[in-house]
């Protein structure tokens, strides 16, 4: 569906200069500075994927998007979205395609939310009842019915978003590129937004491809996640395998009912296990019931972890934490 091989985009910036007049000479400066934003990357994205596209400020993330979109033309390389070339077929591809920037919204700011609607329908050539049809589903699933008279300036940053979302959707495009979506929401509207792209996803079967630096966005719902730094691809795999490569440790804490016993060797310290012993672990508390112990779940296996602390004593109740995902990426990047 989507395949994106070997792309590259340099930006050339004038040089500025210092001093005296430093205006009109760097606008007449024949010094450039090369930036290479985009330094060959190669993926696809299959039909039905939801794919989260990750990475630190500057990395590259937007500047893909643009070139996916056939905004931006690549240096090197080449971008096919169903078989077409975003730049030289874009009024083909953009049909297909629906498009959401957190930052900015592509609805007319002084006017009411459904007249936005109705030109976009008569830009994209939707048919009077399939718009219909659209906005009232829309209005449904994403709640737009008590601001559909409200001009676009006057929304809330989360109604707003929700109306770029439907926007963005009405004209039924297969693909839809989200940059930010959630960017400055609060929890509730959050929810609300992820519970409407994870029914697009999954039941209108659209493919996904989110730029978000919202980690739970990518934990609650993409399967997938690249992960771009410095303008090339570090990582391309399930968020689950990217929580096992990088090896966080998993903390778990275990409640006896009664006395427990906790065998030589193994020590309260977070380094202080023993080699010999046959399974890696850090003892990091011990309390009156409880035991809270540190492993790595890429090594062990979470049966082999509990069977052990249940030679210790009778065990009353386990407690399991998975590292904090935010931290994972923290070492990605
Ligand atoms: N039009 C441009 N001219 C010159 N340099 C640019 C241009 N657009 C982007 N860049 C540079 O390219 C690099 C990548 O920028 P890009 O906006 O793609 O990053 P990003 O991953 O989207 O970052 P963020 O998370 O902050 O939005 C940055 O160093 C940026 O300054």
């Amino acid at each position: 569906m989507i395949e994106v091989s070997n792309i590259r985009k340099e930006f050339r910036t004038p040089v500025v200069k210092q001093g005296r007049f430093s205006g009109l000479r760097t606008l007449f400066t024949r010094e450039y500075r090369l930036k290479e934003a985009v330094r060959g990357i190669s993926f696809q994205v299959e039909e039905g994927e939801f794919v989260g596209y990750i990475g630190p400020n500057g990395a590259g993330k937007s500047t893909t998007i643009k070139m996916l979109t056939g905004i931006l033309h690549p240096t090197s390389g080449h971008v096919s979205i169903g078989g077409l070339s975003p730049h030289k077929a874009r009024r083909e591809v953009v049909r297909n395609l629906g498009v959401v920037f957190g930052q900015r919204s592509q609805l007319w700011w002084d006017l009411p939310v459904i007249d936005s609607f109705d030109i976009l329908a008569r830009m994209y050539g939707v048919r009077e009842p399939e718009k219909e049809k659209r906005m009232r589903q829309f209005a449904e699933l994403l709640d737009l019915e008590s601001f559909w008279a409200t001009p676009v300036r006057k929304l809330s940053l989360g109604q707003r978003m929700r109306a770029d979302l439907a926007a963005a959707m009405l004209h039924d495009p297969d693909v839809l590129f989200l940059d930010e979506p959630t960017i400055g929401l609060d929890v509730n509207a959050k929810r609300n937004i992820r519970q409407f792209l994870k029914r697009l996803n999954t039941e209108f079967g659209k493919t996904i491809l989110l730029t978000t630096h919202d980690m739970d966005d990518i934990e609650q719902l993409c399967r997938r996640v690249m992960v771009i730094n410095d303008g090339q691809l570090s990582y391309d795999g399930t968020v689950r395998s990217l929580r096992d490569t990088i090896g966080l440790p998993t903390v778990i804490t275990v409640t006896y009912r009664g006395d427990f016993h906790i065998p030589e060797g193994y020590r309260i310290s977070k380094e202080a296990y023993e080699p010999e012993l046959p399974i890696r672990l850090n003892i990091i508390a011990v309390e009156d019931h409880t035991v809270t112990i540190e492993v790595n779940r890429k090594e062990i296996h979470t049966l082999d972890i509990l069977n052990l602390l249940a030679q210790w004593g009778e065990l009353a109740d386990v407690d399991m934490q998975d590292p904090d995902f935010e931290d994972v990426i923290h070492k990605v990047y």
